[in-house]
């Protein structure tokens, strides 16, 4: 349900069918079943059809990345985004993964998104979502792959009940107001800054010593 309203409340983003009720389970999952950003497609394939999720829907739900910001595969460039739109919904981020749209340097492409644009089985499935034509297709077959995902695993279905109405409404049109800063950030340095970091250099006047919080880098001044 968390999942959805995220989902939900990023622009552009659809409404999904959201169950709740689930046994939740305390044991956490072996790190080694979580798929790797270094895996090349075949691998992730055929991990996600193990669990009954088809190429498609692999490549509908690998989507979600149009949203996301890594902090961990690559420490240096925490905060660094997957396409050119963090937090909205939209189908930049298959465009720009795929490079009919340039990303600028900020942009942090995982190799596993790479390989699955790039796939001879995934790549026609990721083509239909590229441009402004794909945003319905893809909020529908995501949608639909979601349910699948949030399923998975869940051996009460019977007792679950659905609050689909309770998800906030959607937002369907949308232009980001501070996109010409964002535009700024992405095309900055490659050093990437933390939002606590921002949030510092936004108190100190606009200047920082990323020095200081980046050991290794250079001792250069960043200006904002
Ligand atoms: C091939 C399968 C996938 C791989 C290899 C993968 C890999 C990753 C990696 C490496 C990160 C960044 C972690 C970090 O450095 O902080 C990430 C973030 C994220 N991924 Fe995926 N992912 C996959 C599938 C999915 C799917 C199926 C969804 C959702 C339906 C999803 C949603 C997200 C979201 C929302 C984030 C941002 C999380 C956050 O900001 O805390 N990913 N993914
Ligand atoms: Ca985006």
């Amino acid at each position: 349900m968390g999942a959805n309203v995220a989902t939900v409340v990023c622009p552009l983003g659809p409404r999904v069918r959201s169950f709740v009720g689930r046994a939740d389970s305390a044991v956490v999952n072996k790190v080694e079943l979580l798929p790797s950003p270094f895996s090349d497609a075949v691998d992730l394939i055929r991990l996600f059809r193990g669990k009954t999720i088809s190429p498609h829907s692999l490549v509908a739900l690998i989507g979600a990345h149009t949203t996301s910001q890594q902090r961990l595969t690559n420490v240096t460039r925490a905060g660094d985004p997957q396409d050119s739109t963090p937090g909205v919904w939209d189908v930049l981020y298959y465009d720009e993964t795929y490079g009919t749209i340039e990303a600028p340097d900020r942009v942090f492409k995982f190799p596993s998104d790479v390989a699955l644009a790039k796939y001879s089985t995934t790549a026609k499935e990721w083509v239909s979502f590229l441009g402004n034509a794909g945003q319905d297709h893809w909020n529908t077959d995501y949608a639909r792959a979601y349910i699948r995902l949030s399923l998975l695993g869940v051996n009460n279905i019977n007792q679950l009940t659905e609050c689909t109405k309770a998800l906030p409404a959607r937002t369907l049109e949308y232009k980001n107001p501070d996109q010409k800063s964002m535009d700024q950030w992405l095309n900055s340095s490659r050093v990437s800054l933390t939002s606590e970091e921002i949030a510092d250099r936004v108190e100190l006047g606009g200047v920082v010593d990323i020095n200081s919080v980046i050991a290794g880098n250079s001792s250069k001044e960043t200006e904002l």
